[in-house]
């Protein structure tokens, strides 16, 4: 017989006191965000090969959860990609819009996996369409079987550089957004921008203001390209027709994509809560979801931007000049710079609180310094926000005034 003294443990413990262990270990992350154009072209090997861990090669069936109006328009041609690959693919359509981001559509997608009997390691989910339906099935996936890996394929601007990109996960609950939520990375996302073409102006516009709040808070050379082409990438959709425009689209999404990586890896669980990227999500997730179904998340985070732009003006960050032109691109790029939700009594003060409590005790509000720069800030008092909307609305109208003139004259 052994004696206890013979028994080699990995965790240390003093047997001479009580016991306690300390459990440390570390959970190595990859997965891989790779753009590949037209995607479902029945010749493009992309999603076949795409990469080790998310290769279609490791068994012959697919689980396809696809945005209803995704379905719609692109859905032919994706059943016959998988036709054409052999593969037999099990399509379930999602109505998958801001309102309906919510626990219920979570648990449609748990049915979807249960239905399908779904093999856990070996059969990854493939989620197709918005920000939105990426979010509803990483959360369902991360939570059905303590994680199920899955397949991103963003279909509008919002998913190919922000949702899609990085691990969060995520429902709204009552008035909360995202309230529920996990970090889960998926195997891989392919951004194909061909999926714009079908994508609306506005929508467009929603995705643009996450590509501007990377501008403002880290490039003052991704803010120019925003200027000089982003009304013509909208009419364009991305599209490439030319080969200036082919380039710009190209840059302006890569470029987007690259700096938010690069400001998540580092950072990938949240441990350090001052992340210049909660850039426009101070006041917005508030104001959005009190306002929802009016303002699209793009456009909530645009009015945050304008109202903590005016704030950094305000407080000597930012000069007025940089202020007018930082709402002027905002408006050429179709986004609001006001919305009357900031005038109900209490809401950014409620918002500020909300976020507070998200940050750890602490504002820790990123704030604009020049443009391509940040700072966090944590004394931002309800007197500056209250004078820095009162500016914001007053600089709204005069630009809308102006808009008008303009649009008069060339009419
Ligand atoms: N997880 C993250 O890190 C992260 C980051 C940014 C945003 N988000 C979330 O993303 C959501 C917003 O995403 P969104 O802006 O993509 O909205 P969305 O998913 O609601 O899509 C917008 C609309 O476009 C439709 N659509 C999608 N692709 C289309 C296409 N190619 N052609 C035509 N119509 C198409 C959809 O059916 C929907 O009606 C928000 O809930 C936000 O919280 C998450
Ligand atoms: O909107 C999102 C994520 O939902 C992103 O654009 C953004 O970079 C950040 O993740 C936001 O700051 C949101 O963070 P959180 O409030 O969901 O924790
Ligand atoms: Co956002």
């Amino acid at each position: 017989m052994r004696s206890a003294a013979s028994f080699k443990l990995g965790l240390s413990h003093s047997a001479a006191t009580d016991s306690t262990w300390k459990v440390e270990a570390v959970k190595q992350v990859e997965y891989h965000v790779i753009a590949a154009r037209n995607l479902f072209a029945k010749d493009s090997t992309r999603l076949l090969d795409g990469c080790s861990a998310a290769s279609l090669h490791r068994g012959d069936r697919r689980l396809i959860i696809i945005d209803a109006n995704v379905d719609r328009i692109h859905g032919d041609r994706i059943r016959g990609y998988f036709e054409h690959h052999g593969i037999r693919a099990s399509f379930v359509p999602m109505r998958a819009d801001e309102t309906v981001k919510e626990w219920g559509s979570a648990v449609r997608v748990v049915d979807a996996m249960n239905g399908f009997g779904i093999d856990r390691r070996r059969e990854p989910v493939i989620a197709i369409g918005g920000g939105v339906l990426l979010d509803i099935v990483g959360f369902a996936a991360s939570v059905y079987r303590r994680g199920t890996p899955y397949i991103r394929v963003p279909t509008t601007l919002i998913g190919l550089v922000d949702a899609g990109v990085g691990v969060k996960t995520g429902v709204n609950y009552g008035m909360g957004k995202n309230r529920l939520g996990t970090y889960a990375p998926a195997l891989a996302t392919f951004v194909d921008r061909a999926f714009l073409r079908t994508l609306d102006n506005r929508h467009l516009s929603n995705g643009l203001a996450e590509i501007l709040k990377m501008a403002l808070i880290k490039s003052l050379d991704l803010f120019e390209l925003l200027e000089i082409f982003g009304e013509r990438l909208i009419d364009d959709r991305f599209q490439g027709s030319s080969d200036e425009l082919d380039t710009a689209a190209t840059q302006v999404i890569a470029e987007s994509i690259h700096l938010m990586l690069e400001e998540l890896q580092p950072n990938l669980w949240e441990s350090c809560l001052e992340r210049c990227v909660d850039y426009g999500h101070t006041f917005s997730p508030t104001l959005e979801m009190e306002a929802l179904p009016e303002l699209l998340h793009g456009e909530a985070v645009a009015v945050d931007m304008a109202l903590t732009s005016a704030l950094g003006y305000l407080r000597g960050s930012i000069s007025e000049a940089e202020l007018d032109r930082v709402l002027t691109v905002m408006r050429h790029l179709g986004l609001p710079t006001w919305n009357d939700v900031l005038s109900t009594p209490g809401v950014l003060g409620a918002a500020l609180a909300d976020t507070v409590r998200h940050r750890d005790g602490r504002q820790r509000l990123p704030l604009p310094v020049g443009i391509g720069g940040h700072h966090f800030v944590n004394d931002v008092t309800i007197d500056g926000i209250n004078s820095a909307s009162a500016l914001l609305n007053r600089k709204s109208d005069e630009l809308r005034v102006r808009e008008t003139s303009v649009t008069k004259v060339a009419s």
